[in-house]
């Protein structure tokens, strides 16, 4: 069905082909686990006349069953069975669409197998992955809810004295307990550390008076959860409070501007325009929010240049934060889908100061 809706698409938008390397477009369309073919020339040729073939290491025998795949084995030369099934399916020029991350090694020898004018695959599966359908959406309700009980288990442990790669690992222990993984490296960015919204964790101990950043994701079926909160320790400066506030009600504004039809930088904006009137506008990065799905970064993203207008179905994140160079940082992040019209939080972890 999702691999039709391709072919519809690319036929409606004159492409003659699709050359789709592993990855999660690769699962979204076919449903097989293929994550890491390394280095060996791992392939799915679609065209548009609705044929479609994999082209696959020999490793793969006993995982791709009941789907057209064409084998290769170490010592074989992939690209002259790829040459073949590219004639089979009179793919000899034209349009193709190419996944966007496949290896530039891959890419330089399928420029040599026929004179084509290549396109971002993502154009096209942007339009197919950005609205998700009830089976998606409860997919990623399971993942939300891993991320919300993990939270509930991080306010439980001793947590003074611990070095923030310590805690980054015990969460990533608690996510793979609770779900199928972790949807990204956990970020523990404490104190003046918090200040870097991708702080990578250190040996820094946490200490009284910290604010501490804890943004961390689970997977389940592919899907992720992607939640940010902000906990302090004993008593924190009290700039840092105010600053917290302002996130919470920034937060706030900008999930309650979330509704169908609405462009997803007007939901920005809510964030971008609350943090400004408080003073800290300098001080607020990043983008509000980013689609969320089996990536974790995707359509659409809510920046101050988001012209996609919400729809139901519409998954993504809400995470405005304020970042003080040798003070700390705040930020504050849940998933939300447009549901009925309006936002509806997938996360919903306390959101009000937490003081261990
Ligand atoms: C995939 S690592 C970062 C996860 C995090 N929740 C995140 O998406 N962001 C943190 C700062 C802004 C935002 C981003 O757009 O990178």
């Amino acid at each position: 069905m999702r691999l039709s809706n391709l072919v519809s698409l690319m036929k409606e938008r004159n492409f003659d082909g699709a050359l789709i390397s592993p990855g999660t477009n690769l699962y979204y369309l076919t449903g097989l686990h293929i994550h890491e073919a390394g280095e060996r020339l791992t392939v799915l040729v679609v065209s548009a006349d609705g044929d479609y073939r994999l082209l696959a290491p020999s490793l793969y025998e006993n995982v791709v069953r009941n789907f057209p795949v064409t084998f290769w084995r170490d010592g074989e030369n992939p690209y002259d069975k790829l040459a073949w099934i590219l004639a089979e399916f009179h793919l000899s020029g034209g349009r193709l669409l190419i996944e966007d991350t496949m290896r530039a090694d891959w890419l330089m020898k399928v420029i040599h197998l026929g004179s084509f004018e290549f396109h971002p695959l993502s154009s096209l599966m942007r339009e197919l992955r950005m609205r998700k359908d009830k089976h998606e959406i409860e997919m990623m309700g399971h993942a939300a809810k891993a991320a919300d009980r993990v939270f509930d288990e991080i306010l439980s442990w001793d947590l003074l004295g611990m070095r923030e790669r310590e805690l980054a690992l015990k969460i990533e222990l608690a996510i793979r307990e609770l779900s199928d993984g972790i949807s990204f490296e956990p970020i523990v960015a404490s104190g003046e550390n918090a200040a870097n919204p991708h702080h990578a964790p250190g040996d820094r101990r946490l200490r009284k008076g910290d604010l501490v950043i804890l943004d961390y994701g689970a997977k389940w079926k592919g899907y992720c959860s992607d939640i940010t909160r902000t906990i302090a320790l004993g008593r924190p400066d009290e700039r840092l409070v105010e600053i917290y506030e302002v996130v919470k009600e920034a937060q706030e504004r900008a999930y309650r501007a979330v509704r169908e039809g609405v462009l997803a930088r007007e939901v920005d904006g809510a964030a971008r325009e609350t943090i400004a009137k408080a003073g800290y506008g300098e001080y607020f990065t990043h983008r509000t929010g980013h689609g969320l799905g089996l990536d974790v970064h995707e359509e659409p993203y809510i920046g101050p240049d988001g012209n996609v207008a919400l729809e139901n179905g519409m998954t993504f994140t809400i995470e405005p934060g304020i970042y003080v160079p040798g003070l700390g940082g705040v930020r504050i992040e849940d998933d939300v889908v447009v549901h009925d019209g309006r936002g509806k939080r997938l996360t919903r972890a306390e959101r009000e100061l937490i003081r261990l």
